[in-house]
């Protein structure tokens, strides 16, 4: 039997008092990529931020990396985001502290404390992500890729079984947007983490197919073909 990493059934997703998306189902297994795709406003983002806990599920069963989001304290919010990892368009980088320092404030926050373990941790990501020598840069020394590298070596600190991105390529060139993808899809293959991507990039869908999963008119169809978008 597979192990699915995510299973929504009948999940309605809000913004404030605004239903977004309605009757949600949809299950993604350990290791699988997923592309999220639908135009502007559809509610990928929503969708996205309810699965880590950044919005209240308010209807609907919601498993996410082992925990049910409709019966979770609000207080353990912070533990579901230690079992996944997300990846945003605009990197979210702490722009006072170099790249080690910044994946240390992470690692820092979610209850790691023995330095020597952080450092190994640290250059082990950066490793994982192509940047180890590039540990001691400032975010604003960094290229646009590299600074996605940073936030997908974030995204990894703490081995997530998921991660959640948004738009990952949205603001970097078709080469560097392909080298994110082909990290992307490394990690997924060989580290066996299910990723869930939003994008509106069908150049990138095209040249790296995955299974899709679309947002449209309220809903989210799945199987969605590539013809169909
Ligand atoms: N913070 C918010 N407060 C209220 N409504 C919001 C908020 N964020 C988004 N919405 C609304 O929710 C709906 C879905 O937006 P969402 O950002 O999830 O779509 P999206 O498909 O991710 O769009 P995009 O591709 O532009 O990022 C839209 O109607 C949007 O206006």
């Amino acid at each position: 039997m597979q192990d699915a990493i995510i299973e929504l059934k009948h999940i309605n997703v809000y913004q404030g008092t605004n239903l977004v998306l309605q009757d949600v189902n949809l299950k993604v297994q350990k290791g699988e990529f997923v592309y999220l795709v639908g135009k502007t406003g559809t509610g990928k983002s929503s969708l996205l931020k309810t699965l880590y806990g950044d919005l209240p599920l308010k209807e609907g069963d919601c498993t996410v990396v082992g925990f049910n989001l409709r019966e979770m304290d609000w207080k353990k919010v912070p533990f579901l985001r230690r079992n996944l990892g997300v990846v945003f368009q605009d990197f979210q980088l702490l722009t006072d502290r170099n790249v080690n320092d910044n994946l240390k404030f992470v690692l820092r926050a979610t209850g790691w404390k023995d330095e020597k373990l952080m450092d190994e941790k640290v250059l082990d990501v950066l490793d994982k992500v192509g940047l180890k020598s590039k540990g001691f840069k400032m975010p604003f020394e960094l290229s646009g890729g590299e600074q996605q590298r940073v936030d997908i070596a974030r995204a990894l600190l703490n081995s997530p079984k998921l991660i959640l991105a948004d738009e990952p390529t949205g603001n970097l060139d078709p080469e560097t947007s392909d080298e994110i993808m082909q990290l992307l899809f490394h990690i997924s293959r060989d580290y066996g983490t299910a990723i869930v991507m939003a994008t509106h990039d069908y150049i990138v869908i095209n040249k790296f197919p995955a299974r899709m999963v679309r947002t449209e008119r309220g809903r989210v169809i799945d199987n969605a073909s590539i013809d169909m978008v």
